[in-house]
Order: C-alpha cells, then sequence, then structure tokens
C-alpha cells in the first residue's frame, strides 16, 4: 500500500516526509522534486517567511542511483527560519517572553482549540503544527507519487478559477493547465490574463486594507484510465478518498468533484454526462504525456461534469477536483481575541501572515490529488516494480480497449 507521512513544525529545524509502498525501478528526478516545491513557494500575496526560505527535499533513503528500491523514501527539508529562532524555541513552558509566546488565540487558527485541547499555555505549541508549512512536506511526497503517475502516462496539475471576487469564467482546457505548470513566474496561476489581473486586483485591495482574501483552485488528473477506485466499499470510493485528502490541507473548507457544487441547483438532464460510441477514434492506441489525448475506449463523453468519477470509480475523463479557500486567518488589522493570561479582550496575535495562498494550495492539492490516485493505481496494478506495474496497466488498458 502506498502510504505517506509527515513530520516537523514550522520554525523547528527541518520538516520530514515519508513515502512507503513505492514500487522499485521509478527514476526519482531531483529538480522535479524541487521544482514542485517552488512552484508551492509561490503566488501573488505570500507574506515575508517566503522570501526567506528555499525549499529543497534532502532525500535520505529508498532511492539508489536516482531509482527507487521499494523501500521506504524518507526525505528532510530544512526550515531555513529556524536558525532564527534556536534561542527562543527551546526555553521553558510559559516564559512568554522568551518563547514568542502567542498569548491572545486568532480566530480561524487552531490555537484556541488546541490549546485547550492540550493543556497548552499559550498557542505556540499549537501554531508550529498547525501552520500550513507542513504542506511542503507533503509536496516532496506527492512529488514521488507525482513521478510514479508519470511513468503510466498519468499526470496532475492545477489551476486558479477564483480569487475572492475575481473568478475564471470560463472552462480551462488541459493544454492551458498544463502549460502553466512551466511558467518561469507565477503570478496567481491562471490560464487567462484578463482573469488574473482581476484577481490581483482582489489581492491588492486586502493589502490596502488589512485584509486577506481565499480562492477556489482547480487539479485535474489528465490520462486516467477507467476503472480505479471502487463502488466496493465506502472507504474504498475514490470520490470520497480525494475529499479527504484536499479537504485536510490548511484553509480548505469545500471540495467540490466536476460540477458537483452547481449540478445540485440544476436537473437530471443537464449534469449528466451522455455516453456515446466512435470506434475509429477511440480505440486503437492512447498517446502518453502532457497535452496528449488520452482515449482508452471507444466510449465517449459530451462534457464531463461528473469530474472524471462515477460510482467513486474513474470513468477514463479528467478526474477535476475543486478546493474552496477560506480567506487567511491571520489579521494585519487583528479580530478581537482574549488575552490567556487576563482573560481581558484585546487583537488577536498578529506578526506577519500570507494574504492570499491560492495558487499554493493548488499545488498542494495536486501533491495530495497524486498521493490519492497513485495509491489507488498501486492497489489495482500492483507490482514490486515499476516495470511490473507497467504490463500490469498495459495489460489491463488492452483489455478496455478490447472490451
Ligand atoms: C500554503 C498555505 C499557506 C498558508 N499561510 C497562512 C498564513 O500565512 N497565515 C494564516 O493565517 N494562515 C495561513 N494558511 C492557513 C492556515 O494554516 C489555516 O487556516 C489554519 O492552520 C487553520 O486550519 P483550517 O483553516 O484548516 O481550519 C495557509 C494555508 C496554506 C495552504
Ligand atoms: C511557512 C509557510 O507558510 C506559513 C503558513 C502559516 C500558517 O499559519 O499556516 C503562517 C506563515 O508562517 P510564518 O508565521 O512563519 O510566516 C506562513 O509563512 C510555507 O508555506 O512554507
Amino acid at each position: 500500500m502506498l502510504r505517506f507521512s509527515t513530520a516537523g513544525e514550522s520554525h523547528g529545524e527541518s520538516l520530514v516526509a515519508m513515502v512507503s509502498g513505492m514500487p522499485a525501478g521509478v527514476a526519482v528526478d531531483q529538480e522535479f522534486v524541487d521544482r514542485e516545491l517552488w512552484r508551492r513557494q509561490k503566488g501573488y500575496g505570500r507574506g515575508g517567511r517566503m522570501r526567506i526560505e528555499k525549499d529543497t527535499a534532502h532525500i535520505l533513503s529508498g532511492v539508489r542511483h536516482g531509482k527507487t528500491i521499494g523501500s521506504p523514501i524518507a526525505m528532510v527539508l530544512a526550515n531555513n527560519d529556524w536558525k532564527n529562532w534556536t534561542e527562543i524555541l527551546p526555553v521553558e513552558a510559559g516564559d512568554a517572553t522568551k518563547h514568542k509566546a502567542v498569548a491572545s488565540p486568532r480566530p480561524g487558527h487552531a490555537d484556541l482549540a488546541g490549546s485547550l485541547k492540550y493543556d497548552f499555555p499559550d498557542a505556540r505549541y499549537v501554531l508550529e503544527r498547525a501552520s500550513a508549512r507542513e504542506s511542503a512536506a507533503r509536496v516532496a511526497a506527492g512529488a514521488i507519487a507525482k513521478l510514479l503517475l508519470r511513468a503510466l502516462g498519468v499526470e496532475v496539475a492545477s489551476h486558479v478559477i477564483r480569487v475572492g471576487k475575481a473568478e475564471l469564467g470560463r472552462a480551462a482546457t488541459w493544454e492551458e493547465i498544463a502549460a502553466l505548470q512551466l511558467k518561469e513566474e507565477v503570478l496567481l496561476n491562471c490560464v487567462d490574463a484578463e482573469a488574473e489581473a482581476a484577481m490581483k486586483a482582489e489581492v491588492d485591495a486586502v493589502l490596502r486594507t488589512g485584509d486577506t482574501v481565499g480562492g477556489v483552485f482547480e487539479v485535474v488528473v489528465h490520462g486516467l484510465p477507467p476503472g480505479v477506485g471502487t463502488h466496493a466499499n465506502w472507504d474504498e470510493r475514490m470520490d470520497g478518498l480525494l475529499a479527504q485528502a484536499v479537504m485536510s490541507l490548511q484553509a480548505v473548507k469545500a471540495v467540490e468533484l466536476g460540477r458537483g457544487v452547481t449540478a445540485a441547483e440544476s436537473v437530471g438532464s443537464a449534469v449528466h454526462d451522455a455516453i456515446g460510441y466512435e470506434k475509429e477514434q477511440g480505440v486503437g492506441g492512447r498517446e502518453q504525456g502532457v497535452g496528449k489525448a488520452v482515449r482508452f475506449t471507444g466510449f465517449t463523453r459530451e462534457q464531463n461534469n461528473a469530474g472524471g468519477i462515477e460510482g467513486g470509480i474513474s470513468n477514463g475523463e479528467d478526474v477535476v477536483v475543486r478546493g474552496y479557500l477560506k480567506p487567511i486567518s491571520t489579521l494585519r488589522r487583528p479580530l478581537g481575541s482574549v488575552s490567556f493570561e487576563t482573560r481581558e479582550p484585546v487583537k488577536a496575535a498578529y506578526e506577519r501572515s500570507d494574504v492570499c495562498v491560492v495558487p499554493a494550495a493548488g499545488v498542494a492539492a495536486e501533491a495530495m490529488v497524486a498521493l490519492t490516485v497513485a495509491r489507488l493505481v498501486v492497489e489495482k496494478f500492483g507490482g514490486d516494480s515499476l516495470r511490473e506495474m507497467q504490463r500490469n496497466f498495459n495489460g489491463y488498458c488492452e483489455q478496455i480497449r478490447a472490451y
């Protein structure tokens, strides 16, 4: 089973990512892993911390001569900011002057609930792990999953469809989304320059007023054959697993598959994706790689409102997952809170903060989606080595082509 976990605190020495269950023989491209980390650090509206960090994954195990060897992969990502904290963090609990205590819990953070739960004197102990700094480790793990998927012709990419009130008012093609991932500059990771300018204006407006914004990103999985995930058990359905994976990201408050949200206010005839068949084009091979059309069978759809999943099973169309982000919680003009010490009303704590993280959250969500899909792919196709898995995968593709 493909599994991953992370460890590490925001201002601790390092983050750690562990991935196990990867087949042997997958080429691990360090440049690709680091580029994914770079993409997560970018986007208009990020705060001062991103000028301190330059994330890179130091691979400690599970890779030999550039390829996976089937053993757990451990990676370490240093926190550059750690050196600014070494003298402050380890002091005794309760010394508010020395350990950067967060003495008034910030609304929208885990601060209050976590301090009560773990019996901490202030929220610093909570936020260190609750922070989305952790998502960098997820991206390192997700990059490994992406490399496995890529070896099977499956690609995962994201783009931003809303920042505050500004939205991309049209559907994006896979080619547009794939091309975005290669850009050297990341503004708001939107496929449309005009919509992106409007999104930037939303960020500028909240920068002026000391406020924050949220938005919506969309992750697309391209090239996944029909038949991954299952309807058979609730906890094996791909839709449920994707929802949990993306919802688990910091600040994501809703997850949508396909047109799930607007479908609720529509009628069945407008929502469901009519099925056709085109033998000539559909049957006869699949081209692999970003931007190429992938057809596994002759069955066709006029549209993809289902977002590539029906009954918890991939149906061969692009898998489309949207994540809805609340506005960032920490405000330069803070909301009301209460002092832990005096219980008097005070403003919530503020040091520095991002004001918009929609593009970065999209990259982290790509990682979560890639890890989820890779897990289901490993379950379906098995194989201790990539060669064995590719044989199983190709055999299955032949089977459904001849269906
Ligand atoms: C990439 C990324 C960066 C984030 N940066 C900040 C930040 O600088 N300030 C902040 O208040 N919240 C930030 N968040 C969100 C908080 O971590 C999150 O809202 C908080 O931990 C509470 O968790 P919840 O919103 O999931 O309930 C960020 C989220 C992501 C995905
Ligand atoms: C460090 C990252 O994001 C952090 C996530 C975060 C939060 O509360 O989630 C708060 C900020 O941390 P700091 O207070 O150190 O500036 C962000 O910078 C990162 O994305 O790598």
